[in-house]
């Protein structure tokens, strides 16, 4: 019988909301790294980030999962929402790598993240556990982003690839402070949570 390892993606984020600059990334890099599917995982207690306005996760999970339901290539993951601690990437790489032994890894980052990525918990195994998608984000040159990628290669021995899909200038950021002026969010996010965003992110009657 002929073995066929395939190659995953895996879009992580807090998701806080998703949007469609994720959905569009996801899509673009699929095809062009012929991944087989992607992985969608919302971070229930997210390490870095301290926000004023992180929403439930799993509100945060259930509008991922209703924003990606149209396409067969996306899976939904709630692996980090099964424990109340902080969920790091180490953990989940470990527990994905036990149900995908023989299939390879492909980590979707923004430009933003790639910056982060050596701060991660134990980044030298993260690095082993996985191959990682670099999709370029506005204010990070890719002179800045090649160097950053070729220091990572060198230090950690980390394989990085870059994406060549367009800017998207979207971000969840965009997303809250737009409901929070009262502004429409048509178009930033998928029409089938467009009205669950804007209530549970505290907007008013108007976008309903
Ligand atoms: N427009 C975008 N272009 C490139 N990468 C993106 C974009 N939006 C999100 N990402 C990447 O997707 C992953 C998850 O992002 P996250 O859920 O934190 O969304 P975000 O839009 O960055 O949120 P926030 O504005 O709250 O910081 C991160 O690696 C992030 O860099
Ligand atoms: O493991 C870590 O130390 C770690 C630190 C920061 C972020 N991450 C992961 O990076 C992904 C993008 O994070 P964020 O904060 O941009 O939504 C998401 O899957 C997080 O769980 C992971």
């Amino acid at each position: 019988m002929e073995m066929r390892f395939m190659p995953i993606g895996i879009m992580g984020g807090t998701f806080n909301p998703i949007h469609i600059g994720h959905l569009i990334i996801a899509e673009y890099v699929r095809e062009e790294f012929k991944l087989d599917s992607i992985i969608f995982i919302p971070n229930g207690n997210p390490p870095h980030k301290s926000y004023e306005n992180l929403i439930d996760a799993k509100l945060r999970l259930s509008l991922m999962e209703k924003a990606i339901a149209d396409n067969c290539f996306f899976i939904s993951s709630d692996i980090e929402l099964r424990s109340d601690k902080i969920n790091y990437t180490i953990d989940t790489l470990r527990k994905l790598k036990s149900q995908y032994i023989d299939d390879e890894l492909f980590f979707i980052v923004g430009a933003d993240t790639l910056f982060e990525l050596d701060s991660w918990k134990d980044f030298a195994n993260v690095s082993k556990l996985t191959n990682f998608i670099v999709y370029k984000r506005a204010t990070y040159v890719s002179e800045t982003i090649d160097l950053k990628i070729k220091k990572l290669k060198s230090t950690y021995s980390a394989k990085v690839f870059e994406s060549r899909g367009p800017f998207i200038d979207i971000s969840s950021t965009l997303i809250r402070d737009r409901i929070a002026k009262g502004l429409s969010i048509k178009y930033l996010v998928p029409d089938s949570i467009r009205q669950d965003v804007t209530k549970i992110y505290g907007g008013n009657w108007y976008e309903l």
